[in-house]
């Protein structure tokens, strides 16, 4: 499998298969959401057009980074959104980073998002489409967030390679800047668990896959079957 990484600004062409990956913290968030119901997620492009989702979906979740605003439900927090019931309700998300990394390659073919809590199963994703080739979007500070490329690189890895140790992997976002700055109070609606949370690796057994419906990036839930169901790994 060949693998790219790169940062947002860096999509010059529609990828045809591509793994967006925000550790901390849209695609966490996004995993818990699903593990707390929630039927699906809609990336919004803008809080503007969220909220506008919101309006003519009164019983749909608006979710935002940062700390929490006038016509939101939700923020961006795992911590926070662990203890909330979302069944059977619509999400929209939308952050600085892991949102609009989606948005960035919504032509591509498959997307995928992801952070460790999916890694497993979006390495089993990748291992059971046969890709031969994959963009791996690193969606924190334009392309450079560790914590973003630490997995990206560990998911390209685990793709190929069974056994693969995630030590140094985790490692690495334990040590990221967003890691610190979430700890440190400087980013806002934030529990002190996220981190940790971040950083569970296969808390889930499903990947995430976005798609175009109706114009809307649509992010679902996808049940990967066990290892023992593979024929490859
Ligand atoms: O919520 C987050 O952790 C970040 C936004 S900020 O850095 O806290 O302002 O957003 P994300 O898109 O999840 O990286
Ligand atoms: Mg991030």
């Amino acid at each position: 499998m060949d693998s790219r990484f790169v940062g947002i600004a860096e999509l010059v062409e529609v990828p045809s298969v591509a793994v967006v990956v925000d550790v901390m913290r849209a695609f966490t968030v996004a995993a818990w959401a699903f593990a707390q119901g929630a039927e699906k997620i809609v990336l919004a492009e803008s809080l503007d057009e969220a909220l506008a989702l919101k309006a003519s979906h009164p019983d749909w979740a608006a979710l935002k980074d940062g700390p929490p605003a006038p016509g939101f439900d939700l923020v961006n927090s795992p911590g926070l959104l662990r203890s909330v019931d979302l069944g059977g309700r619509t999400v929209v998300q939308k952050t600085t980073a892991g949102t609009v990394g989606a948005l960035a390659v919504k032509e591509a073919s498959l997307v995928l998002c992801a952070g460790f809590v999916v890694a497993e199963a979006t390495a089993r994703l990748l291992r059971t489409r046969k890709s031969d080739s994959v963009t791996f979007v690193v969606t924190g500070e334009d392309g450079q967030a560790d914590e973003d490329l630490a997995c990206a690189q560990y998911i390209a890895r685990r793709a190929t390679e069974a056994g693969t140790d995630a030590a140094e992997f985790l490692r690495r976002a334990a040590e990221s800047r967003a890691a610190a700055e979430l700890t440190e109070g400087v980013r806002q609606g934030v529990h002190p668990d996220d981190v940790a949370l971040c950083l569970e690796l296969d808390r889930f057994p499903f990947a995430m896959v976005a798609t175009l419906e109706n114009s809307l990036m649509i992010l679902r839930p996808c049940a990967m079957p066990s290892l023992t169901d593979e024929a490859s790994i």
